[in-house]
């Protein structure tokens, strides 16, 4: 079966959303009607019987605004952000859920979670015992108890515990939500001739060199991590689609089988990674995204 249409049938599903998805990048605070369709998303989701672990960022970002902290907080005032801004992203979280009457839970991890043996067991029956359960278990990174050494750090954190998670519960595909559409062969950013590439089977260092740092002020490793991220899920036996978050209504045009993101296969290694033609540049798929956001919204946001 096509990779993409085999996406239909996925049933554990990893979702990791970032800062840029949950709030507003301009003033910080949440994003109320963007989690709203988010959840209402997961819910149909399980609607269809599948299950879902969200992989959420955004406790530092929430807490650092409320406690009206300017600039990027470190440290000991990381950590307290991280403390007071979970408990509200939580408390989002759980409002809409419960108008649904899902009912979801907190996970906070460490590395040591995951990478220690011990706790790597126990972690993975809390997550099968939550799912059996048909609870939504919402993951993030304890920041407020670790420095960066233990925790995830500053480098990649979240997409890195998203593949980290999806490896664990044995996912069959993480969904990765960015602030860019996918992965090109260049920073499209600084590069406008970057062409986007469709479909890896095989990430090699050809493509590892396309990967460079983040593209924002607030982004935390870039497509490196993310490439990273890739290589721990196909690994694991995880596909992975990386997509923008900008539209959260892509989750559904992935779960549809539709070519949108680029999907990192696992398993696939007697294929060629496709790539975008060279006239279809950066610019040419910006502006063909644009369209159809438009297109959308003329059309109710769906
Ligand atoms: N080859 C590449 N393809 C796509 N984006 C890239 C690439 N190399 C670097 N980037 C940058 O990585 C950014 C995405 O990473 P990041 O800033 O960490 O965002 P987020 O945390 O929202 O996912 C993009 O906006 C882009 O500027
Ligand atoms: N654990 C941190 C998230 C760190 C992180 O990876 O953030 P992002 O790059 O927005 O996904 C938080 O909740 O703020």
């Amino acid at each position: 079966m096509e990779a993409r249409e085999a996406l239909r049938g996925k049933k554990r599903i990893v979702i990791k959303v970032g800062t840029s998805t949950v709030t507003y990048e301009k003033t910080g605070y949440i994003n109320l009607e963007k989690m709203e369709k988010f959840v209402r998303i997961l819910i149909n989701l399980r609607n269809q019987g599948k299950e879902v672990i969200v992989v959420s960022s955004g406790a530092v970002g929430i807490g650092k605004n409320v406690l009206g902290i300017e600039g990027r907080p470190k440290g000991s005032v990381k950590q307290a952000c991280a403390a007071v801004g979970q408990g509200r992203l939580m408390m989002i979280y759980e409002k809409f859920f419960a108008e649904y009457s899902q009912l979801t839970a907190q996970v906070l991890l460490t590395r040591e979670s995951v990478y220690n043996e011990t706790c790597r067991r126990h972690a993975k029956k809390t997550f099968e015992e939550l799912l059996a359960m048909n609870v939504v278990p919402i993951v993030n990174a304890n920041d407020a108890i670790t420095v960066d050494e233990d925790s995830y750090g500053n480098f990649g954190d979240n997409d890195t515990m998203s593949a980290d998670v999806a490896a664990l519960v044995g996912a069959d595909l993480l969904i990765m939500m960015s602030d860019i559409e996918g992965l090109y062969t260049d920073d499209p950013k600084l590069n406008a001739k970057a062409r986007f590439v469709h479909t890896v089977y095989q990430i090699d260092e050809r493509l590892e060199r396309m990967g460079k740092g983040a593209g924002s002020e607030l982004g935390t490793g870039g497509m490196t991590t993310k490439i990273e991220a890739a290589r721990t899920a196909v690994a694991a036996g995880t596909d992975m689609v990386l997509a923008n978050g900008d539209n959260i209504y892509i989750i559904n045009d992935i779960m549809a089988g539709k070519r949108i993101g680029t999907l990192f296969v696992s398993g696939g290694v007697e294929h060629e990674n496709e790539m975008a033609p060279e006239k279809e540049t950066y610019r040419g798929i910006a502006r063909h995204q644009r369209k159809m956001e438009i297109q959308k919204s003329a059309a109710g946001g769906r």
